[in-house]
């Protein structure tokens, strides 16, 4: 694999076509497939990739591309936008020009030739691995003046340029990853990889794999080598995210990684030396952190030289305004619609919102009232909240009025279990017995 941090999406209907491009691109780069422009939000939620393959047309007998050149917008209204390359069939060119203008990079007609697909790939990867560098999104990109936030970005500014690890706690969707970004971007290492883990995604089986690597037959499936998270990283920085959710052996393993700052790949004795500063986050509470039970306070002393707690955003609501008034920019730009003002009831309705989603909320209900509005103004209700979370929840489910609605009933249990969890996505996925990536794809389907 040439770059195991660079990502590669390919986002088409048909299935033969996208396993071809997957075998073809694999080694190159970590390769996602979509089949339908629907998954593609909560795709975004992990993480933008470096490199799109887009068909244009998903639903049976469509031949406009429109669904496809949406998409394209969509991705190109990302903060850090990837490289787009459009496939197309031979009767479709028009259309790809239509994409280039829009803002692809490039253009492959389908059936490919595979060292053009390959060359074009390469050259948006190269491209992109080069903007990165050039242009590393700093603090800037970290809204929000109130104290609490100017003293995390000074925390930031002061511990960024040491090698100290970093420990970032707070609730879901309040910024911690945005906050590990800026203590990269602010190091010496700011040029090199950021390269994220979900470490409470991580199978236990596949841990050693994915953060130490393996060599081909180290396993049955191990049929080439495999360079692990700790190694692709090297000279930059690895940010564990969801650091608590870790199962005790899996944190003794780590553990030992970071004490002698080597990793051994399985299927092999030789230790390789690897230089990464290690920042990692938890919404775990410090009570549950300091609980030897769930987390080893070895690893945890080891972890967190510097701790910065990044507070929800009922704490600090001088952050709204600012925080409403970018994400809705954002979108009116992202889905061309026009821009809107607010009236002052409206603005402090929404200031007194709890957000027990915090900012990831706040950006979703933004998203969803520039879609929604219809008026001169964004009211209220556009932004999805009306009697969300801000009455106590009934005791018991009242019995309801008309026809069940299966939607309104997800709605309601999904918010529901969010407000008992006061905000944690995690506990609130265990509540629902759905994983936490499900939850956060409910949690964009309903605009919560
Ligand atoms: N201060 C901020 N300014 C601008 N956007 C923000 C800010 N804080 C968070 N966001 C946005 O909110 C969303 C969630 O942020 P992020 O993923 O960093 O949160 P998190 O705390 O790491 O969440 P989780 O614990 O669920 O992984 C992202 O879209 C991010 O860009």
């Amino acid at each position: 694999m040439a770059d195991p941090s660079a990502h590669i999406l390919i986002l088409e209907d048909d299935a033969d076509v996208a396993c071809a491009a997957q075998l073809l691109l694999r080694r190159r780069a970590r390769v996602q497939v979509l089949s339908a422009p629907a998954q593609l939000a909560a795709a975004l939620a992990d993480g933008v990739p470096d490199v799109v393959l887009l068909d244009l047309n998903f639903s049976p007998g469509r031949t406009d591309g429109a669904e496809g050149l949406a998409v394209l917008d969509t991705l190109l209204a990302q903060a850090a936008p990837p490289a787009v390359i459009v496939l197309t069939a031979y009767a479709d060119v028009p259309l790809a020009v239509e994409a280039l203008k829009r803002g692809a990079t490039d253009f492959i007609t389908k059936p490919w030739n595979n060292a053009h697909l390959a060359a074009a790939v390469d050259g948006a990867l190269a491209r992109r691995t080069a903007t990165r560098s050039a242009a590393a999104p700093g603090m800037s990109s970290l809204l929000g003046d109130s104290a609490a936030m100017c003293s995390v970005k000074a925390t930031i500014a002061s511990v960024g340029p040491t090698e100290a690890n970093v420990m970032i706690l707070g609730e879901n969707g309040v910024g911690k990853e945005l906050v590990a970004r800026a203590v990269h971007d602010a190091s010496r290492r700011a040029g090199a990889t950021f390269l994220a883990v979900d470490m409470g995604a991580l199978p236990e089986s596949t841990f050693e794999s994915e953060l130490f690597g393996h060599r081909k037959g180290a396993f049955t499936d191990a049929r080439s080598d495999r360079t692990g998270r700790f190694v692709a990283a090297c000279g930059g920085s690895l940010f564990l995210d969801e650091i608590g959710n870790m199962p005790l052996p899996a944190q003794a393993k780590l553990l030992a990684a970071l004490e002698r700052r080597e990793v051994t790949p399985l299927g092999t004795d030789r230790p390789e030396p690897v230089d990464v500063r290690v920042i990692s986050a938890t919404n775990l509470s410090e009570a549950r952190l300091f609980d030897p039970g769930v987390f080893r306070p070895d690893l945890l002393f080891r972890l967190n030289t510097i701790v910065i707690r990044v507070p929800p955003l009922r704490e600090r609501r001088e952050d709204i305004p600012a925080l409403l008034r970018h994400y809705l920019h954002h979108y009116e730009r992202q889905y061309q619609r026009p821009a809107r003002g607010m009236i002052d009831t409206t603005l402090a309705r929404l200031c007194a919102h709890p957000w027990p989603g915090n900012v990831r909320a706040l950006r979703h209900a933004c998203e969803r009232a520039v879609i929604l509005a219809s008026c001169d103004e964004y009211g209220y209700d556009d932004f999805g909240l009306s009697g969300q979370l801000e009455a106590p929840m009934p005791a018991a489910p009242c019995p309801p009025a008309g026809p069940l609605k299966l939607g309104e009933l997800e709605r309601d249990a999904v918010a529901s279990a969010l407000a008992q969890a006061c905000g944690n996505v995690s506990q609130a996925a265990r509540m629902l017995g759905v994983s936490r990536a499900a939850l956060y794809r409910k949690l964009g389907k309903h605009g919560i």
